[in-house]
């Protein structure tokens, strides 16, 4: 039994002991190997910053592969009572059990805890391979809505008597002519409600005027999806109004003065709003988004959307960058305090037990947590640590493939490294 104290929290505020109890899931596929050597590299940067003044209790709790070959459960009732009295865990990859009824593993935990932000930062740090000419734009900040949309998991599968039922009220009740082919059909359902997108998009601003971030860009395919992803936009435009006042200059504001006094004063005033240091709220439909980020990632910077879009977002991003080997995460409730850090990438299973990928994800996952924590110390030393261990190009197979004169290490090796050079 570990002799830690508990996380609370209290009107918003963290109260951190200098022992806290941190649950965390070792996760499937190659969780193993990179969440051993994450431990390792989250406990020698709190050592070392603290002077053995502080010290996480890790609480190893049950979920997914390992969950159910100890408890026949997937998804443990206990591991959701730890994660709900402890605030704060860490996660590494799950895989979706194949049958049953859990879709997801990872999108259930999200769900049930109702972690409805998923913030991915996604960052260049210099000498990583990347297969842009300059990764080092690329600065954002994805709040990515993690409750709603398609993975709500309303879905009907071809040939079933509930999807006769649904497409007959589709066309019977609802008038709709447009399913091309109802007799064969599977039906998703994509549901996006006013606060589901209110609460990311303050989320989204309140983080942008906490960390001195330029712009907000609304992500979105509302031109075809009117209704949600359309919505999300309107909706997103209105809450920042309502909300945020004389903090932020908002594109729907732009269009405004654009229909009164011409494209110039429009200009004029989102350049006065820029030099005031207002956030600017924009949008941008979900296809350019993605050429642009290519193109010319300087011109987004924190970025809000709904899941299925983030989930895209981050991947495509995560590549500029260096791949997922790199990307972290955070799942948050910032109303409970519940959080779930864990890295972008999933199990890999091609590299399971096979101590080769690289463990950064998680690594900085843990290194977000921290931060969380306000133990920025630490957080700082595995930051340069990284940084200095990459630049003497000492790195897993997924960098060394794209650099030249590169030392491949295993994950655990990397690890190691990382401590060394702290
Ligand atoms: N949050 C979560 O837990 C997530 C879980 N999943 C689940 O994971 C399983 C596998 O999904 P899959 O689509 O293969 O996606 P993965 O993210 O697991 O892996 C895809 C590829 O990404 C690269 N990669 C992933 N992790 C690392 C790492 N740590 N270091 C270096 N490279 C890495 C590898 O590329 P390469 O082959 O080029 O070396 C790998 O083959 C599925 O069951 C899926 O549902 C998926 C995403 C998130
Ligand atoms: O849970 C899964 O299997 C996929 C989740 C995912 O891709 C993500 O969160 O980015
Ligand atoms: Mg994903």
């Amino acid at each position: 039994m570990s002799n830690g104290e508990k996380i609370t929290t209290n009107n918003g505020v963290l109260n951190v002991p200098n022992n806290p109890v941190i649950p965390f899931i070792e996760g499937d596929g190659i969780g193993p190997d990179i969440w051993a050597a994450a431990q390792k590299v989250l406990d020698a940067a709190v050592e070392k910053a603290y002077n053995g003044e502080k010290k996480i209790e890790w609480k190893e709790i049950l979920v997914g592969e390992k969950a159910y070959n100890n408890t026949g459960e997937w998804l443990p009732e206990e591991s959701l009572d730890a994660i709900r009295e402890y605030l704060i865990a860490i996660k590494g990859p799950l895989t979706t059990p194949i049958g049953g009824g859990i879709r997801s593993l990872n999108v259930a935990l999200r769900q049930k805890l109702d972690l409805y932000t998923c913030l991915r930062p996604v960052r260049h740090f210099t000498n990583v391979p990347s297969p842009v000419k300059r990764p080092e734009e690329v600065d954002m900040v994805i709040f990515r809505e993690n409750t709603e949309d398609i993975y709500a998991g309303i879905e009907f599968k071809e040939g079933t008597d509930d999807v006769k039922k649904v497409v007959d009220f589709l066309i019977n009740e609802m008038g709709s002519n447009n399913i091309r082919f109802p007799e064969t059909s599977g039906i998703g359902i994509k549901p996006v409600s006013k606060e589901g997108t209110e609460r990311i998009v303050r989320s989204a601003i309140n983080y942008a005027l906490q960390e001195g971030r330029k712009s907000v860009t609304l992500v979105h395919k509302g031109n075809i999806m009117k209704f949600t992803e359309g919505a999300f936009k309107n909706w997103g435009y209105e809450l920042a109004e309502r909300e945020f006042g004389d903090k932020v200059f908002t594109w729907a504001q732009y269009d405004e003065i654009v229909e009164r006094e011409g494209k110039e004063a429009a200009n004029n005033a989102q350049d006065e709003a820029e030099k005031a240091g207002k956030i600017i709220i924009k949008d941008s439909i979900a296809d350019i988004f993605l050429q642009q980020i290519l193109t010319r990632p300087k011109d987004h910077d924190v970025v809000a959307t709904m899941n299925l879009n983030g989930d895209y977002i981050s991947d495509a991003l995560a590549a500029q960058v260096g791949g997922i080997g790199i990307a972290p995460g955070a799942n948050i409730n910032y109303d409970t305090g519940h959080a779930i850090f864990e890295a972008t990438h999933g199990t890999a299973p091609k590299y399971a037990g096979l101590n080769k990928v690289n463990p950064s994800s998680v690594i900085l996952s843990g290194e977000l947590l921290l931060r969380h924590l306000g133990w920025t110390e630490a957080a700082e030393l595995i930051l340069s640590a990284m940084d200095k261990t990459i630049e003497s190009k000492v790195v897993t197979y997924d960098f060394a493939r794209l650099m030249d004169g590169a030392k491949e290490v295993k994950t655990s090796e990397f690890g190691e490294e990382l401590i060394k050079n702290m």
